[in-house]
């Protein structure tokens, strides 16, 4: 049996920070899991070096489900973004063990490509409708099929989702959270408007996307996503905050706009009764905080049975290893909808070598064993970890509110 001998964190932040699990057997073969938890790196580092490393010492490799099962059933404190995305780490390290063993890369054992590449969505965004609008015309000359559009509110300071890099995003931007304000009546109008506009000036050869980032009522998203019908969006994502399931069936009432959540989900309960009502179109749970490929392939075989498709949460936060072990699942999964690609930093993808690669508005995994992404220590340990926290938001009367 290929015996875990060896098992560290490696945290590192070239440009921004990445927690990394590292897991080596007694023959020399090691494998990698992304444990990224945007603005709690921290936590999640020292849930597995505390708890969770020395119990996987002396274990098989091998044996990705029984460890998976002692990590979740076996625990009394089960769930939440810290518990699941450490479980993720090692769930994907141990893949990543197995599928360098078979030789093979990891969708093979996954049961093969379904596809020839995972179309994915890049990010468009701008301070006004024309910016935004212009930087998707330039998404579309490099190939991609799917743009997710993002633009400035007028009368507010910042705006989720818009950046001053245009290929990268990082909310998280400072040591404590930076303050926002926010205004759901002046947001509301400007998304009909930047649709209209994008339709006009990109046609309809290109599939639209928009992230309300959880900031909405019921009968506000049910409002917006009537609005945006005439413009044919691909997705409205995260239009309410999703602790409350049954929310989704009045918005479900008055529009069909398709609609993405799950972003901030870890396990199956927290979209199963989403899923089995078929209140939601596309689930966002990815593999890093939603406990790995194992958990994931639960997941998608449950929405399977609904037709509901997956959509990977794929912003910088989630590290090249999760991108990497995504697309593996993303070019195998039948119910595939898209899959989200924000670039990383040239000094992220340096630390990170990796072999997926972007062409004609599709990644590939690339046929590497494992899952193709390796991390260079040595230059990893030349960016030291710097605290870093996503921001709140407050409405305009002081009020804290989502963000
Ligand atoms: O990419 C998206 O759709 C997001 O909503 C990005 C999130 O704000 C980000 O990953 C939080 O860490
Ligand atoms: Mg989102």
């Amino acid at each position: 049996m290929p015996k875990i001998i060896d098992a560290r964190v490696i945290v590192t932040c070239p440009g921004r920070n990445f927690v990394t699990l590292k897991i080596v057997t007694e023959d020399g073969v090691h494998g990698i899991g992304d444990a990224t938890l945007n603005g709690r790196e921290l936590a999640v580092a020292a849930y597995l070096q505390e708890h969770v490393i020395p119990c996987l010492i002396g274990r098989d490799a091998h044996k990705i489900e029984d460890i998976w099962q002692f990590l979740y059933r076996g625990a009394y404190w089960r769930r939440g973004p810290v518990t699941m995305s450490a479980i993720a780490a090692v769930d994907v390290a141990l893949w990543d063990i197995k599928a360098k063993l078979a030789g093979l890369p990891l969708y093979q054992l996954l049961g093969g490509a379904s596809r020839t590449g995972v179309m994915v969505y890049g990010h468009a965004n701008g301070q006004t409708v024309d910016d935004t609008v212009a930087q998707a015309i330039k998404y579309k000359a490099m190939g991609y099929k799917a743009i997710r559009l993002q633009t400035g509110v007028p009368g507010l300071n910042s705006t989720y989702g818009v950046s001053k890099d245009k290929l990268f995003y990082e909310p998280a931007d400072a040591a404590l959270p930076t303050e926002n304000i926010w205004s759901t009546s002046r947001y509301l109008p400007t998304v009909p408007e930047l649709f209209a506009t994008a339709r006009a000036e990109l046609g309809w050869d290109v599939h639209l996307l928009h992230d309300s980032h959880h900031r909405l009522t019921p009968i506000e998203a049910a409002r917006l996503g009537k609005d945006l019908e005439p413009y044919r969006p691909f997705w409205l994502e995260d239009v309410t905050p999703a602790e409350n399931q049954e929310s989704f069936r009045w918005i479900r009432r008055h529009t069909t706009t398709p609609l993405a959540v799950g972003e901030v989900f870890n396990t199956i309960w927290d979209c199963k009764q989403l899923i089995e009502e078929q209140l939601i179109d596309f689930i966002r749970t990815t593999i890093v905080h939603g406990g790995g490929i194992t958990h994931l392939r639960r997941i998608a075989s449950l929405a399977d049975l609904y037709n509901v498709r997956t959509g990977f949460h794929g912003a910088t936060d989630l590290s090249p290893v999760c991108m990497g072990a995504a697309l593996h699942f993303d070019l195998w999964v039948p119910n595939f909808g898209i899959q989200e690609y924000m670039r990383h930093t040239p000094e992220t993808d340096e630390v990170f070598p990796h072999a997926y690669t972007f062409s004609d508005g599709e990644l590939h995994p690339g046929e590497a064993a494992g899952h193709g992404v390796e991390i260079d220590e040595d230059l990893a340990a030349k960016y030291p970890y710097r605290p870093a926290q996503l921001p709140v938001n407050r409405l305009e009367d002081g009020s804290m509110f989502n963000w």
